[in-house]
């Protein structure tokens, strides 16, 4: 979605294209980093909620319980003792929340005559890991920079997780040269299904979110992708195209686990 400053505004809009998308046959409906909330420090104060009185939480519940359908609400602005996370949540088809993560890898960046962004003026970091269930399989939940280390998305894949969901927001500097690549790779090492959800690109916001939100299959091919614009894509998951490649391909079987591993806190 591209999201406008106005936060009625996106909630409006999400609400209608969560519709859309359930109509059009999703059944994990996944939003955008900072969805009611423009991608810029000097908002995420002014429009972080507490989890236990959130308006934007109580609307996404209601239209899971409505539509009968998970929602992984994208991220937004989260005030918990007056420490900011930038925090996404998962509702099932109940509405209640199943997981929430704390995006963990604060984005602080200063690229030569590129963007520029520190999260860490304003947010606190997570501290967990998150993977949850569904009927379908478990599924891990990271936030946009966190796609840039490798070790989160193996840790949820050794935690059972098939597919990775992103809610993002990438940019016109490292969108562009880093995007779609991040998250084929991310579904070749781990042979997943990769999610990218990124806002729409908004000239009139400070931020210029690049777009190009994509689902990626286990064999590295784009399923689907949208361009700049605002838009939906409804994608099948195949969870025998998994279990084949790992039998076809054993990657995480031939893993050397006695030369090197990943350590869980
Ligand atoms: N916005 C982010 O957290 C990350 C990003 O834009 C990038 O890694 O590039």
């Amino acid at each position: 979605m591209r999201v406008e400053e106005n936060k009625g505004i996106n909630l409006v809009k999400a609400q209608s294209m969560i519709k859309k998308a359930s109509e059009l046959g999703a059944d994990i409906i996944v939003l955008p980093e900072m969805f009611n909330c423009p991608y810029d420090i000097r908002y995420f104060k002014e429009y972080s909620e507490e989890e236990k009185n959130s308006r934007t939480l109580k609307i996404i519940s209601s239209l899971a319980i409505q539509l009968k359908k998970y929602i992984v609400a994208g991220s937004i602005p989260e005030n918990a003792n007056g420490k900011i996370y930038n925090t996404s949540y998962v509702f099932d088809r109940k509405g209640q929340i199943i997981a929430k993560h704390r995006k963990i890898h604060l984005f602080d960046i200063d690229i030569k005559n590129g963007a520029k962004f520190k999260e860490s003026d304003v947010l606190s970091r997570g501290d967990k890991f998150t993977v949850f269930d569904t009927e379908y399989c478990k599924i891990g939940l990271q936030i946009c920079y966190d796609i840039r280390f490798p070790e989160l998305s193996r840790i949820m894949v050794d935690k059972g997780a098939k597919i990775i969901i992103t809610p993002a927001a990438f940019n016109m500097t490292t969108g562009p040269a880093h995007w779609k690549d991040l998250f084929k790779v991310r579904a070749l090492d781990n042979q997943v299904y990769t999610i990218g959800c990124s806002g729409a690109l908004n000239d009139e916001l400070s931020y210029d979110s690049y777009g190009h939100s994509l689902i990626v299959d286990p064999w590295g091919d784009i399923v689907d992708t949208l361009e700049f614009e605002e838009g939906i894509i409804v994608g099948q998951i195949d969870l025998n195209k998994i279990k084949n490649i790992r039998i076809e391909l054993p990657l995480l079987k031939h893993r050397r686990k006695d030369l090197y591993n990943i350590f869980e806190k």
